[in-house]
């Protein structure tokens, strides 16, 4: 990778963010700002409203009203492919990635980047091919920076599911974003998957210098990578700062445990607890450092 940190993205500012579907509201006047450099964390129970809060800043879903802004930038009137081109991409919660290898899925992430048209391509015109290996370039260097240099030209239905997850984060960065929005990134991972992609999202923020929006339900992630923390409950952000404020935030804990935070005699250890409607527990889930 690049021996310089590309300078820092623009803020993400989100507004009084309202999304209904039909009488329900999904997001009620939401507002945060993910600071550039910073890895925001986005938690709440089932149902709060992180995947719609996604879906917005990814421009898949229209709010009903409220702003949100990358810099200059308003993403909320433009459409998916207009956002990933300002520098937002995204990883999904469920792994997309089935068919050819590594390279192949990388080198999709690589498309809308590239200038040559397909008959260049077809016909192997000298710029086209110099373009192509130029991205063939940026992606295994993706790949490498994700732990997966040594499997660049293995079949992505061969892979472990913790590699397959992180095809598809190296796949997100070949859109060379300065905005990576993560979407549960170590569901249904064991221990070792997690600590792996936990250090992958360490490292990919240092060398890239981007931000990173991360949805997670696993508690100990949250706690090791967020900077700050955003908490929605019912559509409605509760609470916010870092990850030890948020952790010790009676709101959060009624939220989490559905109990009144006195009702708790030591609610300070409350928030270590993953609520039973969270990620997988058992010996593999870390708790929060
Ligand atoms: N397309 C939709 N149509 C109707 N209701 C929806 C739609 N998408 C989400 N909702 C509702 O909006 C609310 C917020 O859902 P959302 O998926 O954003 O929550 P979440 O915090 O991501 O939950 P989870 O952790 O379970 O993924 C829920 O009540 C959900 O049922």
């Amino acid at each position: 990778m690049s021996a310089t940190v590309p300078p820092p993205p623009p803020p993400l500012t989100v507004t009084d963010l309202t999304v209904r579907f039909a009488g329900l509201v999904a997001l009620d006047a939401v507002g945060f700002t993910v600071r550039p450099g910073t890895v925001h964390a986005l938690i709440g129970p089932n149902g709060a409203g992180k995947s719609t809060c996604f879906n917005v800043l990814s421009g898949v879903c229209r709010p009903a009203s409220g702003s949100v802004r990358l810099g200059e930038h308003e993403l909320t009137r433009l459409a998916p492919h207009r956002i990933a081109g300002l520098g937002v991409a995204r990883t999904f919660q469920n792994i997309v990635t089935t068919a050819g290898t590594v390279a192949d899925n990388l080198m999709l992430g690589r498309h809308g980047l590239t200038k040559a048209g397909f008959a260049s391509a077809a016909l192997r015109l000298p710029h086209a091919v110099r373009e192509q290996r130029t991205h063939l370039r940026r992606a295994r260097e993706f790949a490498e920076l994700t732990g997966l240099g040594a499997l660049f030209d293995t079949p992505v239905g061969l892979l472990s599911y913790g590699d397959r997850k992180r095809v598809e984060l190296a796949r997100a960065l070949c859109l060379e974003p300065r905005v990576l929005l993560l979407d549960e990134p170590v569901a249904g991972m064991n221990g070792a998957e997690r600590d792996r992609m936990a250090e992958v999202v360490r490292t990919v923020r240092a060398e890239l210098g981007l931000s990173v929006v991360l949805v997670e339900h696993d508690m100990g992630l949250v706690m090791r990578l967020a900077d700050e923390v955003t908490v929605l409950d019912f559509g409605r952000r509760i609470a916010g700062g870092t990850p030890e404020q948020v952790r010790n935030d009676p709101a959060v804990l009624r939220a989490y445990l559905g109990t009144p935070a006195t009702a708790d005699p030591k609610p300070s250890t409350a928030p270590d607890a993953t609520p039973p409607h969270a990620a997988p527990s058992g010996a593999d889930q870390e708790s929060p450092a």
